[in-house]
């Protein structure tokens, strides 16, 4: 699913006008029936509902299905704020067509004063106020009403996007002025901002209504920001040779684990051995060799001259991927083989975890960084390679997204939606995992999957996107059987056998 800006939105409106074409009124009716219906599917004609219009489309969205719910039965109350005495043209008809209809119970067009109804527990509050044209913040009036809905005990629906939230960029918020929704209706695709973990707690449960927009334009055009999903991902899947040897399905090699971190390398090396690669090498501290082989037999051992940490960079040129970090730990001379390895490294290389402390420790070697390598940080370990910590999620997202660019490499922000940024600026968000995997060594399985589809020869973009979806997958169909609370890393290689069985079912 692409993800449009605000403007390109509006354009989208305007070209299914124009080319389906479609009366804008007829536009905002069908809209409206379908919100409608979503409403109706969660509460019926028992609970009380209360309208808050806006005097933009949003409010005339809202004051449709204010007029569609009373044709239901639904027991509706209606506040159109009109306080420049300035509506939209399909506001302003929706106004009248409600009017006329005599369904409504109460209806009051705030023009001065207003003097809020109670609202209680019982009650719907549908936010109509603002939705996508929304240019500024939140103040006055609007801002004491916003907090009013906010404070009260009814339910809060948002038509489109809770009223305040700027579809993009919140930086510079009020976030004190933005409605915090129990269920978002969102009209035919997600908004940017929807992504943000630290905005989920204005957009509650998220519902994306199809409403029909132009489907010609949402095809041709381009859009910075998408949603990874299966049918993407299942297209990305390369077929699996009925004639395949192990040497021709791809050799890895794992550069992890220092005394007491052996367990971060286990992961990794699992996971890798799980993900569909014909070898995999990993290179450990000697004190690490008999958890490693006890634990993972499968792999080849190369250890470490020293006993507790990686000391110097090794021979890569057999080997079609390198990952490295996991457990790795932060000593000098494990800094100064990470970066000889780095450098003598010709194959993909995939840095995670105290990979990315280092270079954050030495920002001077972030500048010299090959083209091509995928670095999977989370936001704290972002920040510190970024050198500054980030206000937002979205102003930390944009960091990625120029540091990708500027590297020319692949970052994958972690988190309630892992975030690709590729080197051409585009960002890709995943759509699977789940709050369970909030655990340690879940990146450690990350950086296992990621080397094996390199070294199974997927491009890194592909490896990318297909091995971030794998490992939500993965979590998500352990959260199922064993609880996202008990979740823990191995469970996610675990799952990830059936998550490769469900992609290529
Ligand atoms: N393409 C679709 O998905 C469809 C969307 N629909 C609905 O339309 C809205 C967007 O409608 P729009 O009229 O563009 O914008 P809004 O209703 O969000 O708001 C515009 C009015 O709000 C004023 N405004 C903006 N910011 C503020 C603020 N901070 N304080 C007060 N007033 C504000 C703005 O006034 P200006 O003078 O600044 O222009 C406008 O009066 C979308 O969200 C959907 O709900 C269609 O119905 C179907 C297709
Ligand atoms: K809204």
């Amino acid at each position: 699913m692409k993800i449009f800006t605000a403007a390109q939105i509006h354009e989208l409106d305007n070209y299914t006008i124009t080319h389906e074409p479609i009366k804008s009124i007829d536009l905002m009716e069908r809209a409206a029936k379908t919100i409608t219906r979503a409403i109706m599917d969660e509460w019926t004609d028992r609970t009380p509902m209360v309208i808050f219009a806006g005097p933009g489309n949003n409010g005339g969205d809202s004051l449709a299905v204010a007029r569609l719910l009373a044709e239901e039965n639904y027991k509706v109350s209606v506040y159109l704020f009109n306080i420049h005495n300035k509506l939209s043209d399909d506001c302003a008809a929706n106004k009248q067509r409600l009017i006329d209809s005599k369904r409504v119970g109460h209806f009051t067009e705030v023009t001065l004063n207003f003097d809020p109804p109670e609202l209680t527990e019982d009650m719907v509050v549908i936010d109509g106020l603002f939705g996508s044209g929304l240019n500024k913040p939140l103040i006055g009036g609007f801002a004491s009403l916003v907090k009013y809905i906010n404070q009260c005990p009814a339910k809060v629906v948002s038509i489109d996007i809770p009223s305040g939230l700027m579809c993009e960029d919140n930086t510079y918020n009020i976030h004190s002025n933005i409605i915090r929704a129990d269920l978002t209706l969102t009209l035919q695709q997600k908004k940017l901002s929807m992504m943000m973990a630290d905005c989920q707690k204005y957009i509650g449960r998220l519902r994306v209504l199809d409403i029909r927009l132009s489907k010609e334009y949402i095809d041709k055009t381009e859009a910075n920001c998408r949603i990874l999903e299966e049918q993407d991902v299942i297209r990305l899947l390369m077929p699996r040779d009925d004639f395949a040897h192990k040497g021709a399905m791809g050799n890895a090699l794992i550069i992890a684990g220092s005394y007491g971190m052996a367990g971060a390398a286990v992961l990794a090396t699992r996971a890798c051995l799980r993900s569909g690669v014909g070898k995999v090498t990993v290179h450990t501290p000697r004190r690490n060799y008999l958890v490693m082989q006890t634990a993972v037999p499968e792999a080849v051992m190369q250890m470490d001259h020293e006993e507790t940490y990686f000391s110097e960079s090794v021979d890569s040129t057999d080997f079609d991927a390198l990952g490295i970090g996991p457990g790795l730990g932060l000593v000098e001379n494990t800094a100064i083989a990470l970066i000889g390895q780095i450098r003598r490294t010709s194959c993909p290389i995939v840095a995670d975890a105290d990979a990315l402390n280092i270079l954050a420790n030495h920002q001077a070697w972030m500048q010299q960084l090959p083209s091509g390598i995928i670095m999977t940080p989370h936001p704290k370990e972002f920040d510190r390679m970024a050198g500054s910590t980030s206000n937002n999620d979205y102003e930390r997202l944009i960091r990625a997204q120029q540091m990708a660019e500027h590297i020319k490499g692949y970052i994958i922000l972690k988190g309630h939606h892992s975030a690709l940024c590729m080197p051409d600026g585009h960002i890709v968000f995943n759509a699977t995992g789940n709050s369970g995997m909030a655990t340690a060594g879940s990146g450690d399985v990350l950086t296992g999957i990621l080397t094996a589809l390199l070294a199974r020869g997927y491009d890194k973009g592909t490896a990318c996107q297909l091995g971030m979806y794998l490992h939500g997958l993965a979590g998500d169909l352990a959260a199922k059987e064993v609880g996202k609370e008990s979740l823990v890393a191995s469970d996610i290689i675990q799952f990830l056998p059936k998550a490769f069985l469900k992609l290529e079912d």
